[in-house]
């Protein structure tokens, strides 16, 4: 998997867990703020309903963004931008942009469905916006097996299986009724018999599955006052292997606004939160850490069909409803003595009086990682992690995943560690 820059050693290799599938563990002891991997994205969708018109758009979300790079487009430099005068659908920052779209994400086909779909006599137009995200999806999937064989065949290899998917009669619904769109488009997907596939309501489902399990969202900028919804979703298939844990080791960066060179703005980082000693899973959490247990586990059971076994769901497995709520400030507040003990494998938290807080079901275990690792912005909820280390030393910047904002280490602030 990732390599470290100097050498060609691997920082992480997959392996299968018993009630997770494939995970992506350690190969060598990790340092905080360590960079484990770099990925791109196979795939890429705008997460705006395809119906939404462009007034709209720009009313109930908060910007547009280009198509090809998912960048903010810039409003006050309209004539840099251009939208597709096909489908009218895309928009792109640049001529580039435009250029380079049409030899992959907006190639004639994919146009062509935007623009059929996006006809006032389109069925999508009495459907919810997640089933309109939806088909934007299964165009872009179906046009990849056009464009790009081996990147669809990795997407066929990710987790995701039809049936379950089907689970529901809503569900099946919607995934019939969608490949019946795919099925009204004058020339269907093609390239299929190449991976051993026909054009079929099991593939679709397949696909919507795969989705559902693996893409990220690509999040619009932070701002404080305004709730922030997911700009694009994407596909990485190397970031695909990490499984969820409710107090994660790891979180992802993003930085698609960056001025970097094409495409790589759309690049995924990940990074280690603290030390992981070599052989530790590496994980994520696929949502903000500050849920509580309720909530936590509807999401994973709903959208990821999995139930959380984690230390801190078993903790919290316990407390009554009431504690669950209390999960606040003030109840970060008492228990600021609590601290990581560095040498202890199981990364179990310990509390001041040296005894094992994980015995001890009163207590609130998680408390040194809200202090640490949680953004404290208004709103935020991002987690922190160091920024990469030197050579030398572990960097005592945390920068937030969320609002890219840098603090100084909770620990340095309170006089914990030696000068670096
Ligand atoms: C993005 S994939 C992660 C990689 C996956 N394990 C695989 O084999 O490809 C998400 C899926 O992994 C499994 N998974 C992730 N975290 C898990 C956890 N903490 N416990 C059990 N299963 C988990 C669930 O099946 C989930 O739908």
């Amino acid at each position: 998997m990732s390599e470290t820059a100097e050498s060609s050693a691997p920082l992480l290799k997959m392996v299968e867990l018993e009630g997770k599938g494939r995970a992506l563990v350690a190969s060598v002891p990790l340092r905080a703020g360590q960079v484990v991997l770099r990925d791109s994205p196979i795939l890429l969708y705008s997460a705006l309903p395809l119906l939404v018109a462009p007034h709209d758009a720009q009313q109930n979300h908060n910007f547009e963004y280009c198509s090809q790079c998912f960048r903010l487009v810039a409003k006050e430099q309209p004539s840099s931008s251009c939208r597709c005068p096909s489908c009218s659908l895309s928009i792109f920052c640049s001529q580039n942009c435009q250029s380079l779209a049409l030899s992959s994400s907006h190639t004639p086909w994919v146009c062509q469905a935007l623009k059929q779909f996006g006809e006032g006599s389109s069925p999508l137009l009495r459907c919810q916006p997640d089933i309109q995200v939806q088909a934007r999806f299964l165009v872009v999937a179906y046009n990849l097996a056009m464009f790009c064989p081996s990147s669809f065949q990795t997407l066929l290899s990710l987790q995701g299986d039809p049936s379950t998917f089907m689970s529901s009669p809503e569900a099946k619904d919607s995934v019939f009724f969608l490949h019946s769109l795919v099925s009204s488009l004058p020339s269907g997907p093609v390239n299929l018999s190449t991976f051993g596939l026909s054009f079929s309501v099991e593939l679709t489902a397949a696909l919507l599955a795969k989705d559902k399990l693996n893409a990220f969202g690509l999040m619009e900028p932070f701002a404080p006052d305004k709730e922030r919804s997911v700009r694009a979703y994407g596909i990485y298939p190397r970031a695909s292997f990490f499984n969820h844990d409710c107090l994660p080791n790891a979180c992802r960066f993003d930085y698609v606004d960056a001025a970097t060179a094409d495409g790589r703005n759309l690049d995924m980082t990940v990074r280690v939160i603290h030390d992981v000693p070599c052989g530790r899973e590496i994980s994520l959490s696929y949502f903000p850490v500050n849920l509580k247990y309720s909530e936590r586990q509807k999401r994973l059971k709903e959208d990821y069909g999995f139930t959380c076994d984690c230390d801190r769901c078993r903790v919290e497995a316990n407390w009554s409803d009431q504690e669950d709520e209390e999960l606040d400030e003030d109840n970060l507040g008492d228990n600021e003595g609590a601290a990581m003990d560095e040498d202890d494998d199981d990364e179990e938290m310990v509390a001041e009086d040296g005894g094992s807080v994980a015995q001890d079901e009163s207590y609130f275990p998680h408390a040194y990682f809200f202090l640490q690792y949680m953004c404290n912005k208004d709103n935020c909820w991002g987690t922190l992690a160091p920024l990469p280390p030197s050579d030398s030393s572990t960097s005592t910047v945390m920068e937030c995943n969320v609002c890219g904002s840098l603090h100084q280490s909770k620990e340095v602030l309170d006089g914990n560690v030696a000068e670096q």
